[in-house]
């Protein structure tokens, strides 16, 4: 593909998401009543939120973690996927006007709050060490999927943390905006670098627990890319 015909990005996804990703009113709901009620759009696209849906079982994940949960869109998706196994969600959110948007997106979706998918109101490095504490007193389950997508600052923490909760060998981390982080932070491109900070792309590539890969993507959301690793 030459660079040019990146101006179809946008048609190409248009084009792919109406032969691939039948019309779900409780996706459209989740994306209008968000908006209605001030919510941000920045939201994943419905073919983010199919290739998780489609990730997560292909995987064949029953506990997944999600750090962010805006308006619950994404939180919808997984919920589709986990659905089939008896799977849950359980989603950290900071933000208590989102967490109320997305408990009513997810149950006009017909999806059971909290015990198919469960928010936590709190900041995602308050959160976890609380859930690693019920996890070791057996009140929790430990995480095969881990979903990254709130504040890009802390993507490395959070990715820490997913591994260090997950299930082990086979567990999969997804760091969504990775590519807009790392032109944000210097790390590549014009943007200057702190060359005290290293990004999450240098940490992960020295962390001997993972294995991992970086996909660059365009689309309805402009240019992006997310990182998946795979635990050892
Ligand atoms: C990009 S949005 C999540 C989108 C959502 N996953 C979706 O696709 O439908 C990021 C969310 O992370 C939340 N957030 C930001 N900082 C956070 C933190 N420190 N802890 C937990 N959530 C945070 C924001 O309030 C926001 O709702």
């Amino acid at each position: 593909m030459s660079t040019k015909d990146v101006i179809y990005a946008e048609a190409v996804a248009n084009y792919t998401e109406s032969h691939l990703i039948p019309a779900a009113p409780e996706l459209d709901h989740a994306y209008s009543n968000s908006t209605a009620h001030g919510i941000p759009e920045i939201a994943i696209s419905p073919a983010q939120g199919k290739f998780l849906s489609l990730l997560t079982n292909a995987s064949g994940a029953k506990n997944v973690l999600e750090l962010g949960t805006l308006g619950g869109y994404s939180g919808i998706w997984f919920s589709k996927a986990l659905k089939e196994r008896g799977g849950k969600l359980t989603s950290i959110e900071i933000d208590s006007a989102r967490l109320d948007v997305a408990t009513q997106n997810l149950e006009y979706a017909g999806v059971k709050v909290p015990e198919e998918v469960e928010i936590v109101l709190g900041a995602g490095l308050d959160v976890l060490p609380q859930i690693a504490k019920d996890i070791e007193a057996g009140k929790r389950e430990r995480f095969d999927f881990v979903f990254i997508d709130a504040d890009w600052d802390n993507q490395w923490n959070y990715f820490d943390w997913g591994v260090k909760l997950s299930m082990g060998k086979g567990s999969i981390i997804y760091v969504d905006n990775t590519v807009r982080q790392l032109l944000e932070s210097g790390s590549v491109g014009p943007n200057k670098k702190d060359p005290n900070v290293d990004s999450l792309v240098e940490k992960v590539g020295k962390d001997d627990r993972v294995e991992a890969t970086v996909i660059q993507t365009v689309g309805t959301k402009n240019f992006d890319g997310f990182l998946l690793a795979v635990v050892k």
